[in-house]
């Protein structure tokens, strides 16, 4: 797992260990490897760094100072290094004081446009970890000028560090190097964000705020049968979805149990011919009340949201296993919050709303913070709840929360949100904690939307087909 703090945290321990070191010694160490990243993207975008123009971007605080010794540092490799300060009487001191040392150039505001449009590269050191609100006017008029890439100081300035929002003009960075750990923003905001780069000064964290599963979680998470496995004892998924006019849902959400895991598939619904017809492996009946015993549930991708799709709601959600509730079960919990009193509390559920349907559920749309907004909602149902997007989120009732970064945005393709309950209901079946499994099945999600995507358009069948290539992708680590 990768974890990541809120700026309250990063500040407090920032704090501590800046007590117990010598006077702009974390400073200079963030500086130094700002350098290194720049002169690599010089060499990276124009073939060299010596004789190549830098133009700094410079606030009033600490990320300001990073960036101005930054120019510093790649003054030592003969880059012209331009600073365009945003309040010159409030510059840092001692960075400022360095990059005149060095030979580098303060010029003015108004003259800093066209400085900017002849650098080969800008560095961002607008604002940091303290930033608030949108950015003002006069740094938000210097970004119109930029076309070079964009170095990003610690994160990208405009973009929110604690929720990755972005309300008005802001950075879009090609690489952000960031100190001591990984803030919100890295994770929620990737493409204002570019590459990241994190760098060790030393500090020390506890127990992260979000978290982010590294590959090799997934990998370890993710079952496999062993030798005295069979077909019951992995974990048998029903899945209760479509119906006669919408069968796609079905097919793609038993389709996505299929290829999740081994062992059996149920289905239960109108579609189940259809369904039939393009899974042979799955076992299909027309009703959940006779599709047989199952370790976990799937419910809603296009059951409908009137009477009967209540009752098959409320039957699965009797049945004391699992159960992951997407589309029209997130729809009808939201208008008859008393189907859930059929629920045993001691058995996980996982609602998977998108936006709209999480506003159905909570009154209100997830806003700015999705973190928060996850948070409140697996709160409020006391259960898991994956919030759909271009960052997924998925928090537990217990506080528990992790992010998805995408990798691209291929997965918005009509259906995809049916392969992905069907994925989380494999691995609720199979046993796996229920915030680890909605995480997981996110992942390789993503995962198998990229490698179906491949640069162009795919669709969510090309999603479902691209999930065992996922799999041996993220299964590749363990062997
Ligand atoms: N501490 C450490 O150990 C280390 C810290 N490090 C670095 O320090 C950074 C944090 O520095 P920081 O706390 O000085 O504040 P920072 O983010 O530069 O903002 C400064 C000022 O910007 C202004 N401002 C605010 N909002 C704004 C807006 N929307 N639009 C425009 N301006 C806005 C506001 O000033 P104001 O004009 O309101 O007085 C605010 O005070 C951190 O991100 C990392 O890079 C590294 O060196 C490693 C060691
Ligand atoms: N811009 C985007 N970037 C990345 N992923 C996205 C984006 N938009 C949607 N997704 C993902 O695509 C899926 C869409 O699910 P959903 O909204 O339920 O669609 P559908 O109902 O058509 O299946 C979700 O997993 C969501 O996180
Ligand atoms: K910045």
């Amino acid at each position: 797992m990768q974890g990541i703090w809120t700026t309250e945290r990063i500040r407090a321990a920032e704090d501590r260990l800046l007590a117990v070191t010598p006077d702009g010694e974390l400073m200079r160490r963030a500086a130094f490897a700002l350098a290194v990243h720049a002169a690599e993207m010089l060499a990276e975008h124009t073939g060299s760094v010596s004789g190549r123009r830098v133009t700094l971007l410079v606030g009033s605080g600490n990320n300001g100072g990073d960036a101005l010794w930054a120019g510093a540092f790649l003054r030592r490799r003969n880059v012209a290094v331009s600073a365009i300060l945003l309040k010159p009487e409030r510059a840092h001191g001692p960075g400022l004081a360095a990059l005149k040392r060095s030979g580098g150039k303060v010029v003015s505001l108004e003259d800093g446009p066209q400085w900017i449009r002849r650098a080969d590269l800008v560095v961002d050191g607008i604002v940091g970890i303290s930033a608030r609100g949108p950015l003002r006017p006069d740094a938000a008029a210097l970004l119109e000028h930029v076309s070079a890439p964009v170095l990003a100081v610690d994160l990208p300035s405009g973009v929110d560090p604690d929720t990755g929002a972005v309300d008005g003009p802001a950075v879009v960075a090609d690489r952000t190097v960031t100190f001591g750990a990984l803030k919100p923003v890295h994770a929620l905001a990737p493409a204002s964000c570019g590459e990241v780069s994190l760098v060790d000064i030393g500090l020390r964290l506890s127990e992260p705020d979000l978290q982010r599963l590294d590959t090799a979680d997934v990998a370890a998470a993710w079952p496999v049968p062993g030798p005295d496995d069979d077909k019951y004892s992995q974990g048998v998924v029903g899945v209760a979805a479509g119906s006669a006019t919408y069968p796609g849902a079905a097919v793609l959400a038993a389709g996505a149990a299929v290829r999740a895991t081994s062992g059996l598939v149920r289905y239960a619904g109108h579609a189940a011919d259809v369904v039939r017809g393009q899974w042979p492996e799955v076992i299909a009946t027309g009703s959940v009340t006779d599709a047989g015993r199952v370790q976990a549930w799937v419910v809603g991708p296009g059951i409908g949201t009137g009477h009967e799709g209540r009752e098959v709601l409320r039957f699965v959600l009797g049945r004391g296993v699992p159960v992951c509730a997407d589309a029209d079960a997130t729809t009808i919990i939201a208008r008859s919050p008393d189907v859930l009193d059929a629920r045993d509390p001691d058995t996980p559920l996982v609602l998977t709303p998108h936006a709209g349907e999480f506003e159905r559920l909570m009154g209100s749309p997830p806003g700015a913070d999705r973190v928060a907004a996850a948070r409140a909602a697996a709160r409020k149902y006391d259960a898991v709840v994956l919030l759909k997007g271009h960052c997924t989120v998925v928090a537990a009732p217990d506080g528990r929360a992790l992010v998805n970064t995408p990798r691209g945005s291929w997965l918005a393709t009509a259906g995809s949100g049916d392969v992905l309950s069907g994925l989380v209901g494999a691995l609720l079946a199979a046993g796996l904690d229920p915030w680890l499994a909605a995480g997981a099945a996110a992942h390789v999600h993503s995962l198998a939307g990229s490698l179906a995507a491949d640069g162009a358009p795919t669709s969510a069948s090309g999603i479902l087909g691209a999930i065992p290539d996922a799999l041996r992708s993220v299964r590749s680590l363990t062997s």
